[in-house]
């Protein structure tokens, strides 16, 4: 394509439909979760993560984000239980955020956007081959989401920024095991459900959204870290940051969000 998709006035996200048309699809996310008109299902288990610190392999700058990745050759760091019927292989972390701090998440709650949003991606391992089947698939897909408001430091995610100024330009990556990112989520495993998408291009519609009720701490010294990043390769230092990475909701249509809690 003649441009590259990004978060920019000239590339981001109503620029995607011209190249993605799944981008005006029926079950597109993110989306604002009106809590109100939740539905508590009391069929909706608990969340069964288990996840190995050592397989975590190495933090990578990918120019749009940054991502922590996982060895999801074997199924070591797997989810389960909740919405989900089957184990989900944890492949990637990663993280949103916006221009200023009073912006940023890509889900929003009753109108409330924070300041960043974290995502743990994990692919259907027990029904589908790869992770580049599962994204071809209803199913395929289980994203972990957790809301980061401003705050204090948030000590398990100084693990993360105390590295990224070793992957500052795009491409670049630096080893980066025993990560637990379990020590990044809150004490209460909560979470509202619903059907949706990836975030990003090509925006298939092949995950099961299970959004945390409750938010973690980042604080601007933190979130500035992530802004320091760069989304191509440059020497001028503020011509290519990765200032803002968040697609705004879009439309529920013809969704039900489900609550795992009253
Ligand atoms: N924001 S997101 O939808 O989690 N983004 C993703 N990108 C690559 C494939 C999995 N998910
Ligand atoms: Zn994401």
């Amino acid at each position: 394509t003649s441009w590259k998709w990004g978060y920019e006035e000239h590339n981001g996200p109503e620029h995607w439909h011209e190249l993605f048309p799944l981008a005006y699809g029926e079950r597109q996310s993110p989306i604002d979760i009106q809590t109100k008109n939740v539905k508590y299902d009391p069929d909706l288990g608990p969340l069964k993560p288990a996840y190995d610190p050592t397989s975590a392999t190495v933090i990578l700058n990918f120019g749009h984000s940054f991502n922590v990745e996982f060895d999801d050759s074997d199924p070591v760091s797997v989810l389960s239980g909740g919405p989900l019927s089957e184990s989900y292989r944890l492949k990637q972390v990663h993280f949103h955020w916006g221009l200023t701090d009073d912006c940023g998440s890509e889900h929003t709650v009753d109108g409330v956007q924070y300041a960043s949003e974290l995502h743990m991606v994990h692919w259907n391992a027990e029904k589908y081959s790869d992770f580049v089947e599962a994204v071809s698939q209803p199913d395929g897909l289980a994203v972990i989401s957790c809301l980061l408001e401003l705050g204090e430091d948030n000590s398990a995610l100084q693990q993360i920024t105390d590295v990224l100024d070793s992957i500052k330009n795009k491409g670049e990556e630096a080893v980066f095991t025993d990560f637990d990112p379990m020590s990044l989520l809150p004490e209460s495993l909560d979470y509202w459900t619903y059907l949706g998408s990836i975030t990003v291009p090509p925006l298939l519609e092949c995950v099961i959204w299970i959004v945390l009720k409750d938010r973690i701490s980042i604080s601007p010294e933190q979130l500035a870290k992530f802004r320091s990043l760069h989304h191509s390769e440059c020497e001028d230092d503020n011509s290519c940051l990765m200032l803002s990475t968040f697609r705004p909701p879009q439309p529920l249509w013809n969704r039900e969000v489900r609550a795992s809690f009253k």
